[in-house]
């Protein structure tokens, strides 16, 4: 199957003021406008293929937004070429609308004073849906997404995980094929991030949509995401499965543990790296490959009264990707 986004070589360019600081610069600046030129997205190059459910990974001001924006046609690329379900996006065609959406964690399309329901119905005729069809629509979303009779109640009574499930619910009313979420489970407390990671998942498999993802937290990327771009000052630096990255740069997970008795430091040394150790809990980093292994011995050896494994934080991955440097 041919790829549902297609994009090469893209590129932004955003000319900010450069004013040189105090009044000097200021007065300086208004007579005589210096702007200098941030590199939003240099040269970024990749394929998705329908269906696939991809992650979009960087730190703050890596580019992400702005290739999402490029993406969905709400900014021009100042150089290269995308191309989206076989639309050229910033040209927003009637039938490109159609097919995508983008989601934004931080921004709400929902009327805050109304009901969801109202604000769903406006949608449904700017789709051009009719009233059955929207209603058979919303009751299928709805109920995917356990909203139960939320939908009835003004949008600024709901809680926001409810809220952020009413705004997917609008998002895709017009079942776009193409979804941008740029972090939608922020801000939300753990069950209601599973459980918009689970209809993600969910909205995935019935409709064959296709899903780019940025998110900051690790297991909506484990969740979802067998594939992951990762974005560095503006340059695409790895692309690749999520497996591969993590093996890659984070070869350890994280134990923590808490025993019966207080251990010193060296006791703990042999069980891998200790990170912290306060009292009777301590904190280690363990070789992936050795992580069986170094837990048994653990258990068999110390007076384990509570563990737990978990992955690094994305974000300290992701800053081992930059020490490390270029990885394409
Ligand atoms: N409208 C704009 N005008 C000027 N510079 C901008 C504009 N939008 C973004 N930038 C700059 O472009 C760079 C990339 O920003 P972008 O919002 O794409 O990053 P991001 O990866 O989405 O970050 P975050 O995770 O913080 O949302 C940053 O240096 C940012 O300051």
């Amino acid at each position: 199957m041919p790829p549902i986004i297609h994009v090469q070589n893209l590129s932004k360019v955003y000319p900010v003021a450069d004013k040189e600081p105090g009044l000097v610069g200021t007065l300086r600046h208004f007579f005589r406008r210096q702007y200098k030129l941030i590199e939003a997205v240099q040269q970024v190059s990749f394929e998705i293929e329908p269906g696939a459910v991809v992650g979009f990974l960087g730190a703050n001001g890596a580019g992400k937004t702005t290739t999402l924006k490029m993406l969905t046609g709400l900014i021009y690329p100042s150089a290269g070429t995308v191309a989206v379900a076989g639309f050229v996006p910033f040209r927003r065609e009637r039938d490109f609308l159609n097919k995508i959406t983008l989601v934004m964690g931080q921004k709400q399309q929902l009327i805050w004073d109304l009901p969801a329901l109202d604000s769903l119905r406006v949608n449904a005729a700017v789709y051009g849906l009719s009233d059955a069809e929207a209603a058979r629509r919303v009751g299928e979303l709805a109920e995917m997404l356990a909203l139960g009779d939320k939908l009835n109640q003004p949008v600024r009574k709901l809680s926001l995980g409810e809220r952020m499930k009413a705004e997917l619910l609008a998002a895709l009313l017009h079942r776009p094929q193409v979804l941008f979420l740029d972090e939608p489970t922020l801000g939300l407390d753990v069950n209601a991030q599973t459980a918009v990671r689970a209809f993600l998942k969910e909205y995935n498999t019935r409709y064959g949509a296709t899903v780019l993802l940025t998110s900051h937290y690790m297991a909506d990327i484990t969740a979802l995401c067998e594939r992951v771009l990762l974005i560095h000052l503006g340059k695409l630096i790895y692309d690749g499965s999520l497996d591969g990255l993590l093996n890659r740069f984070a070869p350890y997970r994280e134990v923590r543990a808490e025993f019966g008795r207080a251990y010193s430091r060296e006791e703990l040394a042999p069980y891998g790296e200790v990170e912290m150790l306060a009292e009777c809990e301590a904190r280690f980093l363990v070789e992936r490959d050795e992580l069986v292994h170094t837990v048994g011995r653990m258990l068999a050896e110390l007076q384990v009264v509570d563990l737990e494994v978990s992955d690094p934080p994305i974000e300290e991955v992701i800053g081992k990707v930059f020490l490390t440097g270029s990885v394409a």
